[in-house]
C-alpha cells in the first residue's frame, strides 16, 4: 500500500511549554502528525517548504533507505535543501515493523520543533513476541527559548557561546516554563494557557499499553519515568529485545524503545509521567505528564509530588541499562564472527583558529557545498577533500582522562569509504573535554544501516582484549548507541547498501560543531538519482531538463 501525506512547514507563534516563541509546524502542528504504516508499505510526503526565510529537508530516522539513498533527507549528504516555496516529494519504502522517527535535517532546525513518529505495524499474519491492547507513541524534547540563529552564532562565535542547559523539558511537545522566574508579560508566558497544559495518556484499568518512547532532545539524556509503573522493554530502534523491567527508561537521543505499562494500580487517581535530566548537571525543571485512569478526570493532578529522577551523574546504572539491552532469544541476527576492517572513532573537543568544535581522530568535520551523493555518482572528486581521514588515533600516548595537551584539531570534508559488502567494526572512544574532569555522554546515530552493539566499556579500548568479550551471541541491532563519559562502545555492520551515509552524535549541536562523518558504499550501484536532489552547489543545472 502507498501511505501518501502533504505537508506543509512553517514557521507559527506557539507556546509548548507556556512561553510563546516561534516553532516550525507540519500542518500547523508540532509535533507533526504520526506517520502510520505497515511493514512493506510505501510512504511518500510531499513536504511544502513555507518557512519563508529558511531551507528545509526532512531525516527519516531509522528508515534505511534501501534503493533509495536519496531520501534520506540530509541536506549536503543525500540532497540540496528544499528553498522556501518548494515542494519536495519523499519517496521509501518502510520495509521493517517498528519505531521510527522523522525530524529536521537542516543545520539545528530539528530543534525548533520539525519532528514527529513514524510507527511501521507488522505484517497481517505475523505474531509478535508480547501482547497488548492499545499502542502509543511519544516523543521527549528539551526546550530552548533562543532561535537556533542565536545558538548557531554563538557556537560559531569567538569568545564561544554555548547553548547552555535547555529552558524546559517536553513531552510530546508539551511542557511547563515557571513563567515567574523572569520578566515576562502574560502575553509571552502563561502557565494557563491550554497549548501548555500537561500531555495526558488516558488507560483503562487492567489493559496493557505498548508505549513508545522516543528522545529527540536536542541536548539531554534523559530519565523516563511512570510514578508507581514498572516498565518492560520489548523493542528498541525497530529490533525486538529480550524483555527486561525497569523503573526508569534512560534514553538518549535518536533512541527509540517500546515498553510494555499495565495499568494495575490503584485506579480512583492519576499518575505521574516524569523526564528527568541524567549526566549533565540538572538545570531544567523536570518535564510533567500525567497518566490518567478512566474514569478519573484528565485533568486531575496526581495526590503525590513526582518522583524524582536518579542521581544524574551516577553513571553506573546508565551502562548497566545499556548492556542489559540484547536482542531476543527469537529474532536474534547473528552478526558476522570477524569484520574486514576495523576504525576506532576517538571523540574530542577541540579549538581551532580559536573555535570551539567537536573532532573525530581530531578532524572536525564540515559539509562541502554539493551533496556526497551526487558528487560520489557523478564523480565530481574536486568537490570535497580526497585525502582519507584517519582510522584511529594515538593509542598508546593519548591520554582519555585530562584535558588534551594540544586541543587543535583540523576540518576536513573527506569521507570513509567502504567496500561493498564488507563487515566494518566501529570502535567509540570516548575522552575528557576542554574542562577538566569532564566526559560527555554521545549518542551515536548511523543513517542507512542498522549495527549490532558488540560491547561497552569504561576507559581505554584495548584492541588486544576487549573484542574477545564482544556478544556475538544475541547483540543488540540498533540505529543510535550513547558513547558513555570516559567509555568506549564497539559497532558492527555490514556496508550493504548503496549510498553516502552520514553518522553522527544526534546532539545538535555537537554535530554542528563538527562531530560526525560520512561512509560511502556501494555508489556504482546506485539507480539514477531524481533530479528533485539537485540545484545547489556544483550540481546547479543538474536538475534542469
Ligand atoms: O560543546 C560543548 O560546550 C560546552 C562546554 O564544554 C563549554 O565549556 C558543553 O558542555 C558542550 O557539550
Amino acid at each position: 500500500r502507498i501511505r501518501h501525506y502533504k505537508w506543509e512547514v512553517k514557521y507559527e507563534y506557539k507556546s509548548p511549554d507556556c512561553y510563546k516563541k516561534l516553532v516550525i509546524t507540519i500542518n500547523g502542528k508540532s509535533p507533526g502528525p504520526t506517520i502510520l504504516a505497515q511493514e512493506g508499505d510505501t510512504v511518500i510526503v510531499e513536504v511544502t517548504n513555507k518557512l519563508l526565510l529558511e531551507n528545509l529537508a526532512i531525516h527519516w530516522h531509522g528508515i534505511r533507505q534501501i534503493g533509495t539513498p536519496w531520501s534520506d533527507g540530509t541536506e549536503g549528504v543525500t540532497q540540496c535543501p528544499v528553498v522556501p516555496g518548494d515542494t519536495f516529494k519523499y519517496e521509501f519504502k518502510v520495509d521493517r515493523a517498528g519505531t521510527y522517527l522523522y525530524h529536521a535535517h537542516y543545520g539545528m532546525q530539528r530543534e525548533s520543533g520539525l519532528y514527529g513518529s513514524i510507527r511501521v505495524s507488522v505484517p497481517d499474519n505475523f505474531k509478535e513476541p508480547f501482547a497488548y491492547d492499545y499502542d502509543q507513541s511519544i516523543i521527549l524534547t528539551d526546550w530552548y527559548h533562543k532561535s537556533t540563529y542565536e545558538q548557531a552564532t554563538g557556537l560559531s562565535s569567538i569568545p564561544f557561546v554555548w547553548v547552555g542547559e535547555p529552558q524546559s523539558l517536553l513531552i510530546q511537545g508539551k511542557g511547563k516554563f515557571n513563567c515567574s522566574s523572569a520578566s515576562l508579560t502574560a502575553n509571552t508566558c502563561n502557565t494557563t494557557n491550554p497549548e501548555c497544559s500537561p500531555y495526558t495518556i488516558t488507560v483503562i484499568p487492567g489493559k496493557t499499553y505498548r508505549l513508545r518512547v522516543a528522545s529527540l532532545t536536542a541536548l539531554s539524556a534523559l530519565s523516563f519515568q511512570i510514578e508507581g509503573h514498572n516498565m518492560t522493554v520489548v523493542e528498541a530502534d525497530g529490533s525486538y529485545v529480550e524483555p527486561f523491567v525497569v523503573k526508569n527508561l534512560f534514553i538518549y537521543s535518536g533512541e527509540t524503545y517500546s515498553m510494555l505499562i499495565k495499568a494495575d494500580q490503584d485506579p480512583s487517581r492519576n499518575y505521574w509521567m516524569t523526564t528527568n535530566v541524567v549526566s549533565r548537571p540538572p538545570n531544567t525543571t523536570q518535564g510533567l505528564g500525567f497518566l490518567n485512569y478512566y474514569p478519573n478526570h484528565p485533568r486531575r493532578s496526581p495526590p503525590t509530588v513526582p518522583p524524582t529522577g536518579p542521581i544524574w551523574n551516577d553513571a553506573a546504572p546508565r551502562l548497566n541499562q545499556s548492556l542489559a539491552i540484547k536482542a531476543h532469544h527469537d529474532f536474534i541476527v547473528t552478526p558476522p564472527t570477524t569484520s574486514n576492517r576495523v576504525i576506532v572513532f576517538l571523540n574530542t573537543q577541540n579549538r581551532i583558529n580559536g573555535y570551539v568544535h567537536w573532532s573525530v581522530n581530531n578532524v572536525s568535520f564540515t559539509l562541502p557545498h554539493t551533496p556526497y551523493l551526487i558528487a560520489l555518482k557523478k564523480k565530481l572528486h574536486h568537490v570535497f577533500s580526497q585525502t582519507p581521514p584517519p582510522e584511529g588515533y594515538d593509542f598508546v600516548n593519548y591520554d582519555i582522562y585530562n584535558v588534551s595537551k594540544n586541543p587543535n584539531a583540523t576540518t576536513s570534508n573527506a569521507i570513509y569509504r567502504l567496500g561493498f559488502n564488507t563487515t566494518v567494526d566501529i570502535i567509540l572512544q570516548n575522552a575528557n573535554t576542554m574542562n577538566v574532569n569532564n566526559s560527555e555522554t554521545h549518542p551515536w546515530h548511523l543513517h542507512g544501516h542498522d549495527f549490532w552493539v558488540l560491547g561497552y566499556g569504561e576507559g581505554k579500548f584495548d584492541m588486544n582484549k576487549d573484542p574477545k568479550n564482544y556478544n556475538l551471541v544475541n547483540p543488540i541491532m540498533k540505529n543510535t548507541v550513547p558513547l558513555h563519559p570516559y567509555g568506549w562502545t564497539a559497532l558492527r555492520f555490514k556496508a550493504d547498501n548503496p549510498g553516502a551515509w552520514l553518522f553522527h552524535c544526534h546532539i545538535d549541536s555537537h554535530f554542528y560543531m563538527g562531530m560526525g562523518v560520512v561512509f560511502e558504499e556501494g555508489i556504482d550501484k546506485v539507480g539514477e538519482l531524481p533530479s528533485s536532489i539537485m540545484g545547489c552547489g556544483e550540481t546547479k543545472g543538474f536538475g534542469k531538463p
